[in-house]
């Protein structure tokens, strides 16, 4: 007798493509099953199958999904979910045309965010990004990535990993621990990086099991691609596994670097270069790309989907969700920037946001397929086409969302009888 039984699913997108990351032409197909059915007991799923198949099967609660679509969990695989304040006040700057990196060089931006992280106890930090979690779940995230960053100093970054992992025991999404404690200079160690970056790799040591991955902010006026290198080569000396925010807003090599240190992800990418993307699609680095950072941003300059896919690269999406350069936890938006703006077809978006980007923090053996022995995470879609969640933009598709086989959130009256 199984737990629950899903039934009458119009699209049922496995996403079973097999254990590697999809690369190049292989993210252009999407493994599903026309009129399927998925049955769960004890968490995990237990059938994946077409109606025919399942009509034998009994379960203690029935789920008629009425021809809609159903997938596996969603994966946003770039965040900096746990943050105290806000940023609302830099919109005037925004809108006078202040760059980005000029509201941070006057001590704006991340560093205005590090202030209001400071203030905020555990508890205070903890319930609020509880908040933005509970938001991402509510769009069908179930497993997500969460970045340190707004401390900049070893009491608040381990405060927030501390938060990190509180509410990895206490909310439903998974959550995948990085250490960003280089996201940028404190004013105290201005004309010092080396030292600051010294001070950062002193506390790696204690960040086991509070950390998976290290990762550094590889920007002009904030890391050099030397200064990132050095530090990372560090990190996984120290056996963390390493990501860089790369080419994000310059072109500076970052992603040639990340793609050398055996970097799980190289993310941004807006200004990776030619030599920077072939490298990627000869590598195990997956291109994280974050099309919501570039338009908040204003940028007219987006990350070269195309030309990534086209060389043979893995390409992941992420919301990149953070108070200054993406306030929102939308990653359904971020699937419609990405058909959009990134020229990414349907079946490539759905493969960048579940197996792609499992594949980037590491639980591509765990997340982003429905298979018989994964844990139950699933999402009921309000739509009947799976093309139509990056078609019709702005709004939430979720209908019901499963999590290790538990209903966590479910949109109004039951989306489905
Ligand atoms: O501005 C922020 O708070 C987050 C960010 N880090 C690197 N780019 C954006
Ligand atoms: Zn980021």
């Amino acid at each position: 007798m199984l737990d629950t039984l899903l039934i009458n699913i119009g699209q049922l997108l496995t996403m079973n493509h097999g254990e590697k990351p999809l690369k190049g032409e292989a993210m252009g197909r999407l493994p599903r099953i026309e009129n399927g059915a998925v049955g769960i007991k004890d968490g995990r799923f237990a059938f994946v199958g077409s109606m025919e198949e399942a009509k034998q099967l009994k379960a203690e609660k029935v789920v008629d999904c009425m021809g809609r679509i159903v997938s596996p969990g969603l994966i946003d695989p770039h965040t900096h979910v746990v943050f105290g304040g806000s940023r609302e006040h830099e919109i005037s700057l925004k809108l006078q045309g202040v760059p980005y990196l000029e509201i941070l060089k006057r001590g704006g931006g991340i560093y205005s965010t590090v202030q209001a992280t400071k203030q905020l106890s555990v508890e205070e930090l903890k319930r609020k990004a509880k908040g933005h979690l509970d938001r991402m779940l509510s769009y069908g995230v179930t497993t997500a990535e969460a970045k340190s960053g707004y401390g900049l100093d070893r009491k608040t970054e381990w405060k927030q990993l501390q938060v990190i992992q509180m509410l990895q025991q206490e909310h439903p999404i998974d959550l995948v621990p990085t250490f960003l404690g280089a996201h940028a200079l404190p004013k105290e160690y201005e004309g010092n990086a080396a030292a600051f970056l010294q001070s950062m790799i002193q506390i790696l040591p204690e960040l086991k099991g509070m950390a998976e991955f290290v990762d550094i902010f590889c920007e002009t006026g904030v890391f050099t691609v030397e200064e990132a290198r050095a530090y990372l080569q560090k990190a996984k000396q120290f056996g963390f596994h390493v990501k860089m925010h790369a080419d994000e807003i310059h072109s500076i090599g970052g992603t040639e670097a990340a793609v050398e240190l055996g970097a799980a992800s190289a993310d941004h990418l807006c200004g990776a270069s030619e030599k920077g993307i072939e490298m990627l699609a000869a590598s195990d680095t997956i291109a994280v790309l974050l099309p919501g950072t570039t338009f908040y941003l204003n940028k007219d300059r987006y990350a070269k989907a195309r030309s990534l896919i086209t060389a043979g690269a893995a390409v992941a999406l992420a919301t990149d969700f953070n108070p200054g350069s993406c306030p929102t936890e939308n990653i359904q938006l971020i699937m419609s920037l990405a058909l959009l703006k990134l020229k990414m077809t349907p079946e490539e978006i759905w493969n960048a946001v579940t197996v792609n980007a499992a594949h980037a923090i590491h639980r591509g053996s765990s997340a982003g397929q429905i298979q018989v022995g994964r844990f139950a995470d699933a999402v009921l879609w309000d739509a009947h086409h799976y093309a139509y969640i990056p078609y019709h933009f702005g709004v939430n598709h979720a209908g019901t969302v499963w999590k290790h086989g538990k209903v966590v959130y479910q949109r109004g009256e039951e989306a489905c009888a």
